[in-house]
C-alpha cells in the first residue's frame, strides 16, 4: 500500500478483543465514559438539558437513583440470569424456556416440561424478532434526522453502543439479554451476527449468540446464551448456527471505511461511531477507518490503498464518497485487480444516500450496516462519463446519475441550505419549475428501448433473467461446483464473477463524435427542457423514486426527460407521483432505456450534476458499462419499486 500519505488518518480496528464480558455493570459504566467522549452531540445535550427548567434535573436525580437501584438489582440478577433453551428452527433460533443457569445440564435433550406446555399452547402466538431478511425496516430519511437526537438521548443512557464513540479502542462490550426475552420469541438467522460455544474444548450446546436486537429507530448487538435442544444436527453445531445465519453471504469483511466528515450534517463521523461499528465488530468484521480531508480525497484515499488488505469499502458519508472511490480505483494501473478485489458499498451517512436506500433498501445507518454484514456482492453496471475539460486524463465514472436542468440547478445551486437537509433539494425542484425554466441543449441517443411498452418488455426480461442467473449460480455452488471458502470457513457463497481489462474497453470515445446509429431528440423538446436525468439506481433520494424501472445489470441506462412548457398543473402531480415512481407513466414525461447519450449543452451558464456532484457545463458523453463494479445488494437485488405492477 502506498500508505504514507494515510497513515495518519487510518485507524485499525480488529476485533482479536471483541469482548466477550457481559453486561449490566460494564454497561452502566460506559454510559459515564462515553458521555465524557461525546464532543458535539453531548455539548447539544448539555444545551439542550440546561434550557430545561431544575425541574428536569431533579427528574434526572430521581431517574439516576432508580437507575442505580435497578443496575444494583442487575448485578445482584446477573448470577440469577436464566439460560433459556432454544431450538433451531427453518427461520431463526425459538427460545422455548428458561432453564437455571446454575443447574443447566448443557448436554441434556429431556424438553423441560414448562417449555413443552409453553410451546404447544403458544403455537400461534410466536413471537418474531422480525422474521426475515425481507422484513428489516425499510426507513425514510426521518430516521437520520432523529439520529442525532437518539444519540443525544442515548449518550446519557446503558446503549452500549456509544462504548467506544470517539476513542480509537477496539473493544465493544456487547450487553446481555439473557432472561430477558420472552418464550416462543424467534431470531431470525438474517439477525445473527455471531455465535461461540461457552466451552469451546467440549463443544456441547450451550453457545453464546450475538444478534442485532431493535432498539427505537435502530438495532444493536445484543448477547444471548441459549441452550440448543436440537438433537438431529449432524456435524458441528456452532458450523450449523453460522452457515444458516450467513447464508450466501461472506463472512468477517475486511472493511475500510471512509468517513466524510464533513457528510450531511457534519455528523456522520458520530453517526458511524454509534449506529454502525458495534455491528461490524459484534461480527468481526475487522475495520480500518480513514477520514476525508478536502474534495476529492476519495478519489486519492481509493488510488492508493493496499488493495489486498480489503475486501469491502464502506463509505460512511453520502454518494459523493463512493463516486470519489470508485473514480480512485478506476485510476489504478491495477484496476483490474481492484475492481474484482473490492466491493463498494454506503453506510448512509450523507445528505444525499441513494446508495444506501436502493442497494441496502433503507437510510437508517444501523440497518444498512446490518443489511452490509448480511448482503450478497453483486456486479453491477456503471456510467463512464466523457467531458473535454477531464476525458484527455480520465474519463469518470459515475453509478448513480448525471442530470442536467431543473433537478441539477435545485441540487447543487442549494448546497448553502445543507442545514436544511433533503429539504433542500424539493424546495430547489418546485421553485425552478414554477419559474418554468428552460434548459436548451441538444440530445443524441443510442437506444435499448425507446417507447414505454418496449422499457416494459425489456425490464421485465431482464429482472426475470437476473433472478434465474442469481439461482442458478446458487444451485452450482450448492453442488459443490464452485465453493467459498473464507478465512477457513467454508460457506456457500455466490460468485458475482470477475472483470478484465476488455470490460474497461470505451465503446464511444468522445473525440469520435457521435455515431451514426444514434437517434437526435426532437429539437422541440430539447431546446425547451425541463428536466433531464440519466440513472442507474432506482432511489435518488430517500423518499424519491426517480428511476423506478433501474436494474443493477441490465445493461441500459434510464432516462426521462421533461418539457418544460408543461403546464404547472400537469407537472404538480408528476411531482407529487416521484415518491412512488409512477411519474414515469405520465404521457408528458419521456421514459426509456438506453445505451448511451451525448448531451451538447446550449446555455452558457449552469451545470451538469454526476451523482450529485458538480460537474462542468459543457457536452458530455456517456456510455454504459456493463457489470464493472462489485456492491452489496441486500437478497441480491435493488429495493422493490413496484413497476411491475405499474
Ligand atoms: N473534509 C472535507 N471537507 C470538505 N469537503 C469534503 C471533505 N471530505 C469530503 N468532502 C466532499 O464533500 C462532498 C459531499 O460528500 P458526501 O456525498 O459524502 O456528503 P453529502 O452530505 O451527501 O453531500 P451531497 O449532498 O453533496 O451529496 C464530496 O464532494 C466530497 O469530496
Amino acid at each position: 500500500m502506498a500508505q504514507l500519505p494515510l497513515l495518519p488518518s487510518i485507524t485499525n480496528y480488529t476485533t482479536s478483543t471483541f469482548s466477550t464480558t457481559s453486561s449490566s455493570v460494564s454497561s452502566s459504566t460506559s454510559s459515564v465514559s462515553s458521555a465524557s467522549t461525546e464532543t458535539s452531540i453531548s455539548s447539544a445535550c448539555i444545551s439542550i438539558s440546561s434550557a430545561l427548567s431544575k425541574k428536569s434535573s431533579s427528574k434526572r436525580a430521581e431517574k439516576s437513583k432508580k437507575k442505580k437501584s435497578s443496575s444494583s438489582k442487575k448485578k445482584h440478577q446477573k448470577k440469577e440470569d436464566p439460560i433459556s433453551s432454544a431450538i433451531l428452527t427453518e427461520d431463526g433460533i425459538k427460545i422455548r424456556a428458561k432453564t437455571s443457569s446454575s443447574t443447566s445440564n448443557s448436554n441434556s435433550s429431556t424438553p423441560n416440561p414448562y417449555s413443552l406446555s409453553n410451546s404447544t399452547s403458544n403455537v400461534n402466538s410466536t413471537l418474531t424478532i422480525n422474521t426475515s431478511t425481507t422484513s428489516f425496516r425499510s426507513s425514510t430519511d426521518s430516521h437520520l434526522e432523529t439520529a442525532s437526537l437518539i444519540s443525544c438521548v442515548t449518550c446519557l443512557s446503558d446503549n452500549p453502543a456509544n462504548d467506544s464513540q470517539g476513542s480509537n479502542n477496539n473493544s465493544h462490550t456487547t450487553t446481555s439479554v439473557n432472561g430477558q426475552l420472552p418464550d416462543n420469541v424467534v431470531i431470525p438467522y438474517g439477525r445473527i451476527l455471531n455465535a461461540k460455544y461457552i466451552d469451546p474444548i467440549k463443544k456441547n450446546n450451550l453457545i453464546e449468540i450475538v444478534f442485532a436486537k431493535p432498539r427505537r429507530h435502530d438495532v444493536i448487538p445484543k448477547k444471548l446464551t441459549v441452550s440448543i435442544e436440537n438433537q438431529y444436527l449432524n456435524g458441528d453445531l456452532l458450523d450449523e448456527i453460522m452457515d444458516r445465519s450467513y447464508k450466501n453471504t461472506k463472512r468477517n469483511r475486511s472493511i475500510l471505511v471512509v468517513i466524510n466528515p464533513f457528510g450531511g450534517k457534519r455528523k456522520a463521523k458520530k453517526v458511524f461511531m454509534s449506529k454502525a461499528k458495534p455491528l461490524l465488530l459484534a461480527s468481526e468484521c475487522s475495520i480500518d477507518i480513514a477520514y476525508t480531508e478536502y474534495i476529492g480525497h476519495g478519489i486519492k484515499i481509493a488510488q492508493e490503498l493496499d488493495i489486498d488488505k480489503y475486501d469491502t469499502i464502506a463509505c460512511a458519508s453520502g454518494d459523493g464518497i463512493p463516486h470519489e472511490i470508485m473514480n480512485g480505483l478506476y485510476r489504478r494501473p491495477d484496476r483490474v485487480k481492484a475492481f474484482n478485489k473490492l466491493a463498494i458499498t454506503q453506510i448512509p451517512c450523507g445528505s444525499g444516500n441513494a446508495m444506501s436506500v436502493s442497494c441496502h433498501w433503507t437510510n437508517n445507518p444501523s440497518y444498512a450496516t446490518l443489511c452490509l454484514i448480511k448482503s450478497i456482492e453483486v456486479r453491477v453496471d456503471v456510467m463512464l462519463c466523457s467531458q473535454p475539460s477531464y476525458v484527455d486524463q480520465f474519463p469518470k465514472l459515475s453509478f448513480l446519475s448525471q442530470t442536467y436542468g431543473v433537478i441539477a440547478e435545485s441540487d447543487i445551486n442549494t448546497e448553502s441550505f445543507r442545514w436544511m437537509g433533503s429539504a433542500r433539494f424539493e424546495l430547489g425542484v418546485a421553485f425552478n419549475i414554477l419559474q418554468r425554466k428552460k434548459y436548451p441543449c441538444d440530445i443524441y441517443v443510442k437506444y435499448a428501448a425507446k417507447s414505454k411498452n418496449e422499457l416494459k418488455s425489456r425490464y421485465l426480461k431482464h429482472k426475470t433473467r437476473e433472478s434465474l442467473r442469481f439461482q442458478d449460480e446458487l444451485e452450482e455452488q450448492q453442488q459443490g461446483q464452485l465453493y467459498g471458502v473464507i478465512d477457513g470457513e467454508a460457506g456457500y457463497v455466490p460468485d458475482p464473477g470477475s472483470v478484465t481489462e476488455e470490460d474497461f474497453h470505451i465503446k464511444y470515445p468522445f473525440h469520435e463524435g457521435v455515431p451514426n446509429d444514434w437517434e437526435k431528440v426532437d429539437s422541440n423538446i430539447t431546446d425547451n427542457l425541463g428536466i433531464f436525468y440519466t440513472g442507474k439506481m432506482p432511489y435518488v433520494a430517500a423518499d424519491t423514486k426517480f428511476f423506478p424501472a433501474a436494474l443493477p445489470c441490465d445493461g441500459a441506462i434510464d432516462m426521462v426527460i421533461t418539457d418544460s412548457r408543461t403546464p404547472f398543473t400537469r407537472m404538480a402531480p408528476i411531482l407529487l407521483a416521484l415518491d412512488r415512481g409512477s411519474h414515469v407513466l405520465q404521457p408528458e414525461v419521456i421514459h426509456s432505456k438506453i445505451l448511451a447519450y451525448k448531451l451538447v449543452p446550449k446555455l452558457t451558464n449552469g451545470l451538469i450534476a454526476v451523482d450529485g456532484e458538480k460537474f462542468p457545463l459543457e457536452p458530455i458523453q456517456v456510455e454504459i458499462m456493463p457489470r464493472l463494479c462489485k456492491t452489496l445488494l441486500r437478497n441480491g437485488v435493488f429495493v422493490d419499486t413496484d413497476f411491475d405492477s405499474m
